[in-house]
């Protein structure tokens, strides 16, 4: 057996590097001899010294290998090897140059500057107070880091996820991680059960640990409310998280009592069955359907004149005629506490948004009209004239340090200061969201739901649109009629024959919605990349193929996933040039110049506009915007969203950014494009449905382009499958009203 041996070295060069995980292939050299090591060293870089614990190993290919077990890192110990390893980018901040200069100016004493007196870092030229004190964060990081990653590298975990851990719970991550390594599946993004249950199983932990079978059935929960549903029934519960956990289901369901004698979970019989929630999606629903119960019970402010006398002065003053249904609507919105009005494209609901607006002037209450997505909020504005907000912004959101959490200014207490509070996009609004809303709602304000029931459900979990006209105790009108100028559009036109389960007509002369017939997923993604760079371009002259066009893909994965495309889209959009910096992250890489697209909620996330220069935080799952700059000396990227908000990334937070030529359908709801571009292959069956075309289709407004298969659009037109939903929004309403 080969001995264990300690070895000095400093890095000569890097060989290789897997950035998820850490793996290192490097040089090393001392005074007597140069060596191959290899193992995981997810910081080293050339210039560091390290003391290495490892054993000879012998490489069919490459010879002789030191295979590190273990990596300390040790500070340099000459003015040289200070310099090289402050040049090495080890600290944020500083470059070959500003290294020279720091080493120049304090010598050997350089790190203790650094630690305790980073102010003085301030004496070296072109260092300021504040790149001072930013060097001294980033060397007091770097250092927690390392430890905190020395530790938990006997776990496997990855450098990468060592960096979330550190991120999460600070110098605490290694006491944490080792008292219940169960606790990072509630608190860190990325980290899943099955990633906590092999760290565990390292440490020793018993497979029937309370902890365990609580993170399980957690987990399964999530899971669920990740697909959209806001309960699971406990028959259902206990054998899947039964099945993950390799435990029986009665194992399982011994706890679930526990759980809920905790406060994590409730039981309830939902319609005659034992159901699951989790915490706060079961005092969500429940708050919800109380609070629209009250809403639309209370008695509202009088409107001092005859509806049809508004109706008919707005319909002079807009020179347009409502439809006897479109008046029905206006009028029940206003005659209720809550109200939905639903449609397809075309049916006039912004127009009866500003039929009610125009009323609500003349009857002098104060309205707000609110959007679940920024874009869609913009859209509005646009459209209608009418100023939107996002629902969030409406509800004064903000992050609050304290509770580590987002958190609304408009609550009960606080409620909002409107007599009518309308919200359009409403199929997007999910449980929270709407509990949210309900919260800062008091009763005797009007509250109008305007949205299309068709579309995809919200993202989030719930079915909150649905749930209230399924409940048949909330007033909704359905507008199905389609106007003289939308019915000019095939777009709109075959929006409502795909839903209504009728093919589309496609390429009509002079017309918006086009079909390529391609066979082959090759030719298919050729045929995009083309459309892109050279068809669309020169045939809608004033069309910008990054801004005004959207590809859309029903998938992530494959080579017509978006992942792909992305990949395939940056690669002739926004090739690699000399001139435009670049970040590598994974097995992404950004550039300047790239499409780019959150991927996640992140309330604190600072903006900036450089116009007003008003600042703000929150940048939002589905946010769009463009890398304008790389510093790769600071390690951050800057992203310019929608409004001209400036954000900086650090290069850490990059899991949050996704590159966006290419979206999913999903993440494309609440948005409009010029042009949509869809490849039409074989996707999934739960995927591959009605409701998803029809979504991307009424996405377009201007062309929408599919390229591939007729016969598998056919097949999603008649694939009406939409996958349910367990949410008890529905059975509440029903039974409280
Ligand atoms: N009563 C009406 N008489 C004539 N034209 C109408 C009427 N109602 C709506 N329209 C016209 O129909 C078109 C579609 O209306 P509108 O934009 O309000 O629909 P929408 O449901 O908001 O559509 P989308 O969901 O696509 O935004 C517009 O051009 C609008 O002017």
């Amino acid at each position: 057996m080969a001995c264990t041996e300690v070895k000095n070295g400093i890095i000569e060069d890097i060989i290789f590097r897997n950035k998820e995980n850490g793996y290192t292939i490097a040089v090393f050299e001392n005074e007597e001899e140069q060596f191959t090591a290899v193992g995981y060293l997810p910081f080293a870089d050339a210039g560091r010294s390290y003391e290495l614990t490892g054993t000879w190993k012998t490489h069919p290919v490459y010879g002789e290998q030191f295979d590190v077990s273990e990596a300390k890192e040790q500070l340099p110990v000459s003015t040289k090897g200070m310099e090289n390893f402050l040049a090495s980018g080890a600290v944020k901040g500083i470059g070959k140059k500003t290294a020279a200069l720091i080493v120049k100016k304090f010598g050997m004493d350089t790190l203790r500057i650094m630690e305790e007196e980073p102010d003085r870092l301030s004496e070296v030229e072109g260092i300021g107070l504040k790149k001072a004190a930013a060097i001294g964060e980033a060397f007091k990081e770097k250092r927690a880091v390392a430890e905190v990653t020395l530790f938990l590298q006997k776990f496997d975990i990855s450098a990468g996820c060592a960096i979330r851990l550190y991120k999460e719970y600070g110098e605490a991550a290694v006491d944490i991680v080792s008292q219940n390594p169960y606790q990072l599946v509630n608190d860190v993004y990325g980290i899943g059960f099955k990633k906590a249950d092999a760290i565990a199983e390292k440490m020793g932990i018993d497979r029937n640990d309370e902890y365990r079978i609580q993170s399980g059935v957690r987990f399964t929960l999530n899971y669920y409310v990740g697909e959209g549903h806001t309960y699971v029934p406990q028959k259902l519960l206990c054998e899947r998280a039964g099945q993950l956990m390799e435990v029986s289901t009665e194992t399982v369901y011994e706890n679930l009592v526990g759980m809920a004698f905790e406060g994590d979970i409730q039981i309830e019989n939902l319609e005659g069955q034992n159901v699951v929630f989790l915490m706060p999606y079961f005092m969500a629903e429940q708050n919800v359907c109380k609070r629209l119960a009250a809403v639309n019970s209370a008695s509202l402010k009088a409107i001092h004149a005859d509806l049809d006398t508004l109706i008919r002065i707005t319909e002079n003053e807009k020179g347009l005629e409502l439809s006897e249904n479109q008046k029905f609507a206006v009028k029940s919105s206003l005659e209720n506490g809550v109200s939905v009005i639903t449609g397809g494209p075309g049916t006039g609901k912004t127009t009866i948004i500003n039929a009610i607006m125009n009323i609500l002037e003349h009857s002098g209450l104060k309205t707000a009209i609110a959007a679940p997505t920024g874009r869609a909020a913009k859209r509005i504005t646009e459209t209608s004239g009418y100023y939107a907000s996002t629902i969030h912004r409406l509800l004064e959101y903000y992050y609050s340090e304290s509770e580590d959490t987002m958190r609304f200014g408009k609550t009960q207490e606080n409620p909002l200061d409107y007599e009518v509070v309308i919200v359009d996009e409403a199929s997007m609004i999910d449980i929270l969201l709407m509990n949210g809303l309900m919260n800062a709602v008091v009763p005797g304000t009007r509250l109008i739901f305007v949205g299309d029931s068709d579309q995809l459900p919200s993202v989030g979990a719930g079915n909150v649109l649905r749930d209230m006209i399924d409940s048949e105790v909330i007033y909704s009108v359905k507008l199905t009629e389609i106007f003289r100028q939308a019915k000019e559009s095939l777009i709109v036109v075959n929006a409502h024959k795909i839903n209504k389960g009728e093919y589309p007509e496609c390429n009509g002369k002079d017309k918006d919605f086009f079909f390529l017939r391609k066979s082959g997923e090759k030719d298919m993604l050729d045929t995009i990349k083309d459309l892109c760079c050279r068809r669309l371009p020169s045939y809608f002259t004033d069309c910008d193929a990054m801004k005004d066009m959207q590809i859309l893909t029903p998938v992530r994965k494959g080579l017509l996933g978006s992942i792909n495309l992305n990949k395939e889209l940056q690669a002739v959009l926004n090739p690699p040039n000399p001139e435009l910096a670049e970040q590598k992250y994974g097995e992404k890489v950004f550039r300047v110049q790239d499409k780019v697209m959150q991927i996640k909620n992140n309330y604190q996330m600072a903006w900036k506009r450089l116009d007003d220069f008003t600042e703000g935080q929150g940048i939002f799952n589905g946010d769009v915007g463009f890398i304008s700059h790389i510093d790769k000396e600071f390690n951050e990227i800057v992203v310019v969203f929608d409004d001209n908000k400036y954000v900086t990334y650090d290069v850490t937070q990059l899991d949050e950014l996704e590159l966006a030529y290419a979206v999913t359908v999903h993440k494309s709801q609440g948005s409009e494009f010029p042009i949509v571009i869809m490849p039409i292959s074989w996707f999934p069956p739960v995927l591959a449905t009605r409701n998803l075309l029809y979504t991307a289709v009424t996405r377009g407004k201007q062309a929408v382009v599919l390229v591939g298969s007729v016969n598998k659009m056919y097949a999603m037109v008649e694939n009406n499958r939409i996958t349910d939903r367990y949410t008890g929004l529905k059975a509440r309403l029903k039974s409280l009203l």
